[in-house]
């Protein structure tokens, strides 16, 4: 069976001034390999500065890599082809409000990625935000709100509904949830469950807490200063992880907690 997406030896080096005409490499991402399949979720995992982001980067397009290919469905995904990852790859932000334009309604901000990449007619284009809108929990008026006039939640909402307007296969999402109360993040983690059973879609987040990862992924990537340092299934990582890294990053946020406490009352 193809894989959805297949990443091979995909590295990542930034060049950073160091002095007045020197420069200095810096590895955010070491060559790392792994794969998807349809409708599987993975999640990636590490502390700050690990290279998660620049993962999620990679993948949506928004960088190109340093080395390595990445594959969807079999065939190479050059990094200039914007079209291709535009309609197929979607990625969702941390900060919904900001990766929103404040001067287009949520209406027009829908059909805009409809009217560069689809043939639809301009009736059939706006039955599809209406019913893009329903199936993210929105009401046919939202179409008219800015997006300042929306809570929260509710734009992230508006977020999801952009990223899968298109029917892509892939979702990358970089900390979307974490900004959120816990009661909202639930919502949208049950919404975005709901729309992978319903559209089949693979999505990959990035998060740094072990409750959301445990509840939603198939698979868990683990990083460690920009390298890959376990791929496994979330059965095999929670029962036998084979590095402490791994173990204190998938501890429950209470237990962490707990033993912050502990060590700063030290
Ligand atoms: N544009 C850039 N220029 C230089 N270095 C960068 C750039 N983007 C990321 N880095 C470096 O690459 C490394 C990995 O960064 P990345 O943002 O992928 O980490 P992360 O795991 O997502 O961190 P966080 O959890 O804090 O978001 C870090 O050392 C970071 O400083």
């Amino acid at each position: 069976m193809t894989n959805l997406l297949e990443v091979k030896n995909i590295s990542k080096y930034y060049r950073a001034k160091n002095g007045w005409l020197k420069q200095r490499r810096i590895c955010a991402l070491q060559p790392l390999s792994f794969s998807i399949q349809r409708g599987e979720t993975i999640a990636i995992m590490g502390e700050t500065g690990s290279g998660k982001s620049t993962i999620a980067r990679l993948i949506a397009g928004a960088e190109t890599p340093s080395s390595g290919e990445i594959y969807l469905n079999g065939e190479l995904l050059n990094p200039h082809d914007y079209q291709t990852r535009c309609r197929e790859i979607r990625m969702i932000f941390q900060d919904s409000l900001s990766s929103l334009n404040s001067q287009l309604t949520i209406g027009r901000q829908l059909l805009e990625p409809l009217k560069f990449n689809s043939g639809c007619t301009h009736a059939e284009q706006l039955e599809r935000v209406y019913v893009i809108l329903q199936k993210v929990g929105l009401l046919p008026d939202h179409f008219h709100f800015y997006p300042h006039m929306l809570s929260s939640g509710q734009q992230q909402r508006v977020c999801i509904a952009r990223a899968i307007i298109l029917e892509p296969q892939i979702i990358v999402a970089d900390e979307a949830f974490a900004s959120l109360d816990p009661s909202i993040r639930a919502q949208i983690i049950n919404l975005i469950l709901d729309l992978q059973e319903d559209m089949g879609i693979s999505f990959i987040f990035a998060s740094h807490s072990p409750e959301i990862v445990k509840h939603v992924a198939d698979k868990i990537l683990i990083m460690h200063r920009g390298k890959m340092i376990e791929f496994d299934s979330t059965q095999a990582l929670l029962t036998n992880p084979k590095e402490q890294i791994s173990k204190n990053l998938l501890q429950s946020e209470q237990l962490n907690k707990a033993l912050k406490h502990t060590t700063t009352q030290e």
